[in-house]
C-alpha cells in the first residue's frame, strides 16, 4: 500500500498538504499494486518497496565487495581503470566538470563486460567478484520488470510487457553503480561554505536519472534527498533492508509525461560513511524512445520527439549533471510557455 513514512518524515506544503514518501508492500494484492505504483509514479516519481523477492544474502555479499574494495588505498583503486566509461571514479562526475564528495564504481551490466573489469576491479578474485555482481545484477533486473509489469497494468496498457521487454532485451544498456561517501567533517581545510547544502557538503549534486527505472539500495546512512513537484526537498530515510524505485527520464517520455523523473540529490554525513548501489535500467543503444500508443490521444498528443537511446544518451553526456536534459526533445512545453507569457504581457 502507499502508506506515508514515520511522522518525523512528514512536512507540510503551502497547502498544509502532508507529504510523505511512498511505501509499496509487493506481497498486496495485484490490482491494487499496480494502481498504487502508477500513484506514486505520477506524484513523486519515487517510492520505497518492502516484500521484495532480492535475496538478503546477494545484497550482502555485494556490500561486501564494496566496503572491500573501498577500503584499499587510493593508488589501489585507480588500477581498477577509470570510470569513462567504466571503472573506479573519484569526486569527477561524467565528463563536463562536475564534481561531488563521493568516489564510485561504475559498471555495465553486460557479463561479458563484468567479467572484464572484474579482473582490474578484483585482481584477487575476480570470477568471486563478476558472480557476485551478476547475482545482483539479475535479482534486481526480475525486481525491475515485476515494477515495470505493474505500472503497465495499472495504465491499462494492453501489453503488460511493453516496458519490461524493453530491459530484458539481452542489448539492454543498464548499469550498475556503487557510491562511497566518506564522512566529510565539519572545520577541515576543505569546508568550503559557498559549497554547503544545510550545512553539509553536496556529494551527488541534483539530478534526474536519464534510464527507465533505477532501483536504489543503501547501507544505514542517509543523505538521499528527492525534490517534491512542489520544489521541497524531502529526505529519504536510509533502510538497508529495501530498495527505492526512482523513474527515469526514459520512462516520462514512455508514459508520455504521464509519470514523472524524481530530482535527486546527495549530501554528505559529517561522521558515517554512506554506500549506495544503483542499477539504471535501460534500453538497447539502438532502441526508439517515443510515448506508447496507448497514452496518446487526441486531447493527449505526444509531448516528445522520437529519439533513439544512443541519441539520449549522447545528449545527456554533453550536458552538465543537473541540465533538464529532456528540454531538447519536447514537442510543444517551450513554444507554450514562451506563448502564455507573450499573451500574458500583451497590451
Ligand atoms: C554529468 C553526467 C554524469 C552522468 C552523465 C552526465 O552527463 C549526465 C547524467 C549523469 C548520470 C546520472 C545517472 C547515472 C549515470 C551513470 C547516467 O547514466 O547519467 C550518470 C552519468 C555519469 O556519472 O557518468
Ligand atoms: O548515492 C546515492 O544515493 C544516489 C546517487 C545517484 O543519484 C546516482 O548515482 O545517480
Ligand atoms: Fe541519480
Amino acid at each position: 500500500m502507499v502508506a506515508p513514512s514515520p511522522t518525523s518524515m512528514m512536512l507540510r506544503t503551502k497547502k498544509t498538504k502532508a507529504v510523505g514518501i511512498p511505501t509499496i508492500d509487493l506481497s498486496m494484492e495485484r490490482s491494487e499494486l499496480s494502481e498504487l505504483v502508477v500513484k506514486a509514479c505520477e506524484e513523486y516519481g519515487f517510492f520505497k518497496v518492502v516484500n521484495h523477492s532480492v535475496p538478503k544474502e546477494v545484497i550482502s555479499r555485494l556490500e561486501e565487495e564494496g566496503t572491500e574494495f573501498f577500503s584499499k588505498t587510493s593508488s589501489e583503486k585507480h588500477q581498477a581503470g577509470t570510470s569513462t566509461p567504466f571503472g573506479y571514479g573519484c569526486k569527477n562526475i561524467g565528463p563536463n566538470g562536475d564534481m561531488g564528495d563521493l568516489e564510485y564504481l561504475l559498471l555495465h551490466t553486460n557479463p561479458n563486460s563484468i567479467s572484464e573489469r572484474s579482473k582490474t576491479i578484483a585482481k584477487d578474485h575476480p570470477i568471486k567478484f563478476s558472480c557476485i555482481i551478476n547475482d545482483y545484477v539479475e535479482a534486481v533486473k526480475e525486481l525491475t520488470c515485476e515494477i515495470l509489469e505493474l505500472a503497465a497494468e495499472g495504465l491499462w496498457v494492453p501489453d503488460k510487457s511493453s516496458f519490461s521487454n524493453i530491459i530484458k532485451d539481452v542489448h539492454s544498456d543498464s548499469l550498475l553503480r556503487i557510491n562511497h561517501y566518506p564522512p566529510v567533517k565539519k572545520g577541515k581545510d576543505n569546508w568550503d561554505p559557498s559549497k554547503l547544502q544545510n550545512n553539509n557538503t553536496i556529494g551527488f549534486g541534483e539530478h534526474s536519472d536519464p534510464q527507465i527505472l533505477t532501483i536504489l539500495r543503501s547501507n544505514n546512512v542517509g543523505g538521499l534527498q528527492i525534490s517534491t513537484q512542489h520544489g521541497l526537498w524531502l529526505p529519504v530515510p536510509p533502510d538497508p533492508n529495501e530498495f527505492y524505485v526512482m523513474v527515469g527520464d526514459a520512462l516520462q517520455v514512455l508514459t508520455n509525461g504521464r509519470f514523472v523523473s524524481v530530482r535527486h540529490r546527495v549530501l554528505t554525513n559529517t561522521t558515517k560513511p554512506r554506500m549506495s548501489m544503483m542499477y539504471f535500467a535501460a534500453p538497447p543503444l539502438n532502441w526508439w524512445i517515443s510515448p506508447l500508443s496507448k497514452m496518446v490521444t487526441a486531447h493527449n498528443p505526444s509531448l516528445y520527439k522520437p529519439f533513439t537511446w544512443a541519441q539520449y544518451k549522447q545528449a545527456a553526456y554533453a550536458l552538465r549533471l543537473g541540465d533538464t536534459r529532456l528540454d531538447q526533445f519536447t514537442r510543444f512545453q517551450k513554444q507554450e510557455a514562451s506563448k502564455n507569457e507573450t499573451d500574458s504581457h500583451s497590451p
